[in-house]
C-alpha cells in the first residue's frame, strides 16, 4: 500500500476542500510537530521528569499533572509561532491566549485539550490530546472572547491524538473521518483508517457506574436500559477507561454509547464533568461526520451557543441506534 500522509491526504484526497490551504496545512502541520513531541515525552514517561503532579491546580479545580503542563507548554509555544492563529483556548488556561505582538497573526481559533486523561498517565494507560478549528469571522486584530464562543456546528476542523498501544491521529475537515498511525521508524503519522464509519448500533456501552448515586431518575433508567435484558433486548458490555479519547476511540469504532451524564450531588454543577469547546464539541463534530450522534440528553451538542470558555456539559455520544434510545428515555 502507497503511504500516505497527513497532508498530502488532505492536498490529494480533498481537493475540492476550501481548508486545503497554505494557511490550514501550516496549522495542521505544527499541531503534528506539537504531537510527536508530546508523544514521544509519554512514551518516555517514566525515563524523564513528566510523572506526577506539579502541585497546581488548574482552572477547573482539578490537579495539574507534569505531563497537562508539558503538552499544554509545547502546542502553545508551536502554534503562537505559527502566523496562521487569531487566538487560542485551552483547557487549562482560565482566559483566552492570545498571540503575542511579535509574532504574525491569521485567521484560526484553535481550542484544545493538550492531555485528557490525565488521570491515566502515572498508570500508562492511553491519554490524547483534543483539538477543535473555528475560523475567525471578523477582520480584527484581537478577536474577543465572544467571536471564539461559536456554537459547535461552526468547526472547521476538529480531531485527537490519541497516545495509546501506537500513536494515532484521528481527525475531519468536514470531509468525513480519517485516522493515521504514526510509524516512528519514519516519525510521520500514515493513513492507516481512512472514511471512518461508526456502526449503526453497537453492543458496548460506556460510563463511571461509581456515580450510579447521584444521577436523577432520567439518567437511572437510561443506564438501566442497557442492562436490560428481558425478552427481545440486546445484551451490552460495559467499557470504561476514563480517558474521554480512549472510550471515543473505542466507541467509534466499534459503535455503542459513551455516556457522562449530569451529576446531581452539586446542584451549582448540574452540567457533568466533561467540557463543551475542548472536549465534546470536537468529538460531536467526528461522530456525526462519521455517521453517528452526540446529544445532551435534549439537544443535539453541535447546536448549544456556549456562554463561556469552560462550560461544562452532559454528554452522550456514539451510535445512532444507542443514542436515539437516550433521547426518548429523556423525552418520555
Ligand atoms: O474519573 P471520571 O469522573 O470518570 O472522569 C473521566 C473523564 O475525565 C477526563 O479525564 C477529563 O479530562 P482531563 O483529563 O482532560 O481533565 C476525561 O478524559 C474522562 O472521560
Ligand atoms: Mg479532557
Ligand atoms: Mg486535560
Amino acid at each position: 500500500m502507497r503511504q500516505i500522509t497527513v497532508i498530502e491526504h488532505l492536498l490529494l484526497h480533498q481537493k475540492e476542500n476550501p481548508l486545503a490551504t497554505g494557511n490550514f496545512t501550516r496549522l495542521l502541520t505544527e499541531l503534528i510537530l506539537a504531537a510527536k513531541i508530546i508523544s514521544r515525552a509519554v512514551n518516555k514517561a517514566g525515563l524523564m521528569d513528566v510523572l506526577g503532579e506539579t502541585g497546581e491546580i488548574n482552572v477547573q479545580g482539578e490537579q495539574v499533572q507534569k505531563l497537562d503542563e508539558f503538552a499544554n507548554r509545547v502546542i502553545i509555544h508551536r502554534l503562537q509561532r505559527s502566523g496562521v492563529l487569531c487566538a487560542m483556548a485551552s483547557e487549562e488556561n482560565a482566559d483566552i491566549i492570545e498571540i503575542p505582538e511579535k509574532y504574525s497573526k491569521g485567521k484560526y481559533f484553535l481550542v484544545f485539550d493538550p492531555l485528557d486523561g490525565s488521570s491515566n498517565i502515572d498508570a500508562n494507560v492511553s491519554i490524547g490530546t483534543i483539538f477543535s478549528i473555528y475560523k475567525q469571522e471578523k477582520d480584527t486584530d484581537y478577536p474577543t472572547l465572544g467571536e471564539l464562543l461559536q456554537k459547535g456546528s461552526q468547526q472547521v476542523a476538529a480531531g485527537y491524538f490519541l497516545y495509546g498501544s501506537s500513536t494515532m491521529l484521528v481527525y475531519s475537515t468536514g470531509q468525513g473521518v480519517h485516522g493515521f498511525t504514526l510509524d516512528p521508524s519514519v516519525g510521520e503519522f500514515l493513513l492507516s483508517h481512512p472514511n471512518i464509519m461508526i456502526p449503526k448500533k453497537g453492543k458496548i456501552y460506556s460510563v463511571n457506574e461509581g456515580y450510579f448515586p447521584f444521577w436523577d431518575d432520567k439518567t437511572k433508567q437510561v443506564i438501566a436500559s442497557f442492562k436490560d435484558v428481558s425478552a427481545g433486548k440486546s445484551t451490552y458490555s460495559l467499557r470504561y477507561i476514563g480517558s474521554l479519547v480512549a472510550d471515543f476511540h473505542r466507541t467509534l469504532l466499534y459503535g455503542g454509547i459513551f455516556m457522562y451524564p449530569k451529576d446531581c450531588r452539586d446542584p451549582k454543577k448540574p452540567r457533568g464533568k466533561l467540557r463543551l469547546l475542548y472536549e465534546a464539541n470536537p468529538m460531536a463534530f467526528l461522530v456525526e461526520q462519521a455517521g453517528g450522534m452526540a446529544v445532551d440528553g435534549e439537544q443535539r451538542i453541535l447546536d448549544i451557543l456556549p456562554e463561556e470558555l469552560h462550560q461544562r456539559v452532559p454528554l452522550f455520544i456514539g451510535s445512532a441506534t444507542e443514542v436515539k434510545k437516550v433521547l426518548d428515555i429523556y423525552k418520555s
